[in-house]
């Protein structure tokens, strides 16, 4: 079934994903979702045994990689909880933005895929603008609540979906309890592919914004509509445009990355144990 036709229903194509993941993988059920975004790359290695990679292009409703080269690989993960139970985590490799232009299908497509494997949680996971000056690049903030201002759904149709605690309280305590020092915030998305002008910042701030993105809202709509537990975890890579009085350099922001990673990957890790 082809997403891009509009008699096609998108859930019909997530149900044949997550078939064709089940198939490859040899795993029935898939129990929590991870989708990695900038800078939480490394965390997939740090979780548990990977049972199976599949290139994501081979996955049905899966873009072909925009960036050539840049193949996404979806990986099923075995992880040993502490309790000796196991569980299945599915990490998706390929994320499309919205600024792609490939439509909100498809970026809607993966969060639906893990829904269809029988996963009840997934964690969205970005790279972000902070909107304060004390949440350096490398700092890990917690969603909270969004606001969603694309102009776009995920959604189609007369499909009124209730976004109150769309990212879950428990979910965020369970965060807490690995690290209780996590501040948690507003994320706003814009459409990008542009940065925010310092204006748009400031509006952004006015409106109750911690962070800005270009990624996480039209997926976490998704999964409310399918169900699923959300857990939100922003990284800071660079303070948001005219917050910082002084330009901040490109190698701070790499370098931030960079220390930042073994940090994020080894929270999501814990995370997602509990
Ligand atoms: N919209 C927006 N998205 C981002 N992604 C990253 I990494 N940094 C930013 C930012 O400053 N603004």
């Amino acid at each position: 079934p082809d997403l891009d036709d509009p008699a096609t229903d998108p859930l019909d194509v997530a149900r044949a994903a997550a078939d064709h993941i089940a198939e490859v993988s040899g795993v029935e059920g898939h129990d929590i979702a991870l989708v990695l975004g900038s800078g939480w790359g490394g965390a997939a290695e740090l979780l548990g045994d990977v049972v199976a990679q599949i290139p994501s292009h081979e996955i049905p409703g899966f873009a072909k990689p925009s960036v050539a080269g840049h193949l996404g690989t979806t990986r099923s993960i075995r992880i040993e909880r502490a309790d000796g139970s196991t569980r299945h985590v599915l990490v998706l490799g390929s994320r499309t933005h919205l600024y792609e232009g490939r439509g909100v299908r498809r970026v809607a497509h993966g969060v639906r895929t893990a829904a269809a494997t029988g996963a009840t949680t997934v964690v969205l996971t970005n790279g972000c603008g902070g909107l304060h000056i004390s949440w350096r690049p490398g700092q890990v903030v917690l969603l909270k609540d969004h606001l969603n201002l694309t102009g776009a759904s995920p959604l189609e149709g007369a499909t009124f979906v209730d976004l109150t605690d769309l990212y879950t309280p428990r979910l965020r305590e369970l965060a807490h309890q690995v690290d209780p020092t996590l501040p948690e915030g507003v994320y706003a998305q814009f459409r990008g592919p542009q940065y925010e002008t310092p204006a748009e910042v400031r509006m952004a701030g006015l409106a109750g914004a911690d962070l800005v993105g270009m990624s996480t809202t039209l997926e976490a709509i998704a999964a409310r509509h399918c169900g699923l537990d959300v857990l939100g975890m922003s990284l800071v890579t660079n303070l948001a445009a005219g917050v910082s009085p002084t330009p901040l350099s490109h190698a701070e922001v790499l370098e931030a990355g960079a220390k930042a990673g073994p940090v994020i990957s080894d929270l999501l890790a814990r995370v997602v144990k509990l």
